[in-house]
């Protein structure tokens, strides 16, 4: 479904992804970790559009992504979420999920009523769990509610795939194992990506894990594998043996 051959990304002479090549199967739930800089975020810019790749090809459902702009990959139904907040603190929860799922249309729609809002809000709303809070304003979410609203407006776009930067970063112990639920029934009709650290996160919920390094793929395979491999843990040297790959310092 994704697919990624010998993508090379270079600022200033300087190879951020330095012949990357990925399989994301439709349906997978992929985690990709990697030291500071490997090249996690600009994989994900390539992705979206946002950064041009020098050479490679990003194919998606069979189609070319290389030179499309952002919103039409948008279109095509890639979403991404960013390390900083899209949350609109003074709009309800309903009211961001409904400016997520009609963002192109105008503002007057964020006027329409409750049992007017459209399917995918509504269902945005079930899958994270936040109906009871669906008239509160956003700004007073806690840390992990907001992720799960972000998530939540990703959902109301009905993206087929989902690229999440560091979902639970911040978030409480309970609210990450929310999330790992979360994350695992998106993937049952969604093809998601996430870039986490978080070692002891990755072996509760993680299926398959690749790590990049220094712009490559550098392994491939389960959390146990890639944890046991010795080019992975010669990446994360100097950290302590239990926490040999992904977490920060
Ligand atoms: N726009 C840019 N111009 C120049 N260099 C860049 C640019 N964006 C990223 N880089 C460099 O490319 C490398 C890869 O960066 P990237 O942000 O993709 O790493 P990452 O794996 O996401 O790291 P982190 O875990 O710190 O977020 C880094 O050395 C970074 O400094």
């Amino acid at each position: 479904m994704l697919e990624l051959r010998d993508v090379q990304v270079i600022f200033d002479g300087f190879r951020a992804l330095d012949g990357v090549d990925l399989t994301v199967p439709e349906g997978e739930l992929r985690f990709l970790i990697g030291p500071n800089g490997a090249g996690k975020t600009t994989l994900i810019d390539v992705i979206t559009g946002l950064t041009r790749p020098a050479a490679g090809s990003v194919r998606f459902g069979g189609a070319d992504l290389v030179g499309r702009k952002e919103h039409e990959i948008v279109r095509m139904g890639v979403g991404r979420t960013f390390q900083t907040s899209v949350v609109f603190e003074a709009l309800t929860v309903i009211e961001n999920l409904d400016l997520a799922a009609t963002f192109r249309k105008p503002l007057w729609s964020l006027t329409r009523r409750r049992d007017g809002v459209s399917e995918a809000v509504e269902e945005a709303l079930a899958r994270t769990g936040l109906e009871e809070l669906a008239e509160r304003s956003a700004g007073v979410l806690s840390h992990g509610q907001r992720q799960w609203l972000e998530i939540g407006m990703l959902l109301a776009q009905r993206p087929k795939l989902l690229l999440l930067d560091e979902p639970v970063a911040g978030m409480s112990k309970d609210e990450r194992e929310r999330t790992g639920e979360l994350l695992t029934e998106i993937a049952d009709d969604h093809t998601v990506i996430v870039v986490e650290h978080d070692m002891d996160f990755l072996r509760r919920h993680a299926s398959v894990v690749t790590v990049l390094h220094e712009g490559k793929v550098l392994v491939e395979g389960s959390v146990d594998e890639v944890s046991a491999d010795p080019r992975v843990q010669e990446v994360y040297l100097g950290r302590r043996a239990g926490d040999a790959v992904g977490n920060r310092p």
